[in-house]
């Protein structure tokens, strides 16, 4: 199998900068019309697969909201992730996971191992233990063609008074993830399987340390699109020549608009031409 970078690339050339999330929040279940247990969840996500699988470059199914429902939760996500790959669609979980090395090992099986029911095509990672600690999970990606995007500087307001701190090294911590990413991508062309996660809600905030993504040669998953307030256009001064490798992330904002099937591709299309527009 092609290396996740090459094949992200391919998709986003192909389909446009886009993720969508499929965030089942007890709201937006309600708003479809769908009961908050494992039925309704099994529906909304078959009705986002469907309207979605196969349309945009990725997918990114967020755990809790299935992990919420318990076993048959986590049923209904290991059937939305073999669904959406069957379908040639890149499946970035979205789980967030960070631990002592040998305990990351574990969440590498259960996420990135082809053999495990829950593997995906690339996983979000928490680095805040340490980002060697998140090398079990890499050597796995790298191992299996998918890919891990790491959170770098994240669109939640709380975020800056971890990620903006400055270390001994005078860099802040964001910038010191970002270019631990820019060692492991070395040599990868033209984008290497390990991403970095820095929200769209950043720019616009002229105390805001300016990030140098221009080594990193991965991937930049870019949320807080829609809901969070960011737009589009807020990503240019954001993300500079890093542009074109940014996949701008939508959950919220495009899932309202269901759940019907044209409704749900129309939202897509139009937030995937306003981000070719923009990146
Ligand atoms: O890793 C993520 O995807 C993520 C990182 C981040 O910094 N901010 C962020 O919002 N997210 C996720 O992106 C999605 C954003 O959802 P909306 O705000 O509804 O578009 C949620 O699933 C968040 O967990």
């Amino acid at each position: 199998m092609k290396h996740f970078g090459a094949r992200l690339r391919a998709a986003m050339d192909e389909r446009g900068p886009l993720c969508v999330g499929i965030d089942p929040h007890p709201s937006l279940l309600h708003a479809w019309g769908l009961p908050d247990d494992p039925a309704g969840l099994r529906r909304f996500s078959e009705t986002a697969i469907s309207a979605l699988a196969g349309r945009v470059a990725a997918i990114k199914p967020q755990s809790a909201f299935f992990e919420r429902h318990g076993s048959a939760g986590v049923a209904v996500l290991e059937s939305t992730i073999r669904q959406l790959r069957q379908s040639g669609t890149l499946v970035i979980l979205d789980i967030k996971r960070g631990d002592i090395g040998s305990t990351a090992a574990a969440y590498a099986d259960a996420y990135l191992d082809p053999a495990s029911p829950l593997a995906a095509d690339a996983i979000t990672a928490s680095p805040y233990l340490g980002f060697g600690s998140l090398r079990p999970m890499i050597d796995t990606a790298l191992a299996s063609g998918a890919g891990v995007f790491v959170l770098a500087r994240t669109s939640n307001p709380e975020g800056g008074a971890v990620q903006r701190a400055v270390g001994s090294s005078g860099r802040t911590v964001a910038q010191t993830i970002i270019d631990e990413i820019a060692q492991v991508n070395a040599g990868f062309d033209p984008m290497g399987n390990v991403g970095a996660v820095v929200g769209a809600t950043i720019g616009g905030d002229p105390t805001e340390p300016p990030l140098d993504l221009a080594g990193m040669r991965g991937p930049v998953l870019a949320p807080g699109l829609g809901a969070q307030g960011a737009r589009p256009g807020d990503l240019r001064s954001i993300f500079g020549a890093a542009l074109p490798s940014v996949l701008g992330a939508y959950s919220r904002e495009i899932l309202t608009s269901g759940p019907g099937i044209d409704a749900l591709r129309a939202a897509a299309d139009r937030a995937a031409a306003d981000l070719r527009h923009n990146l």
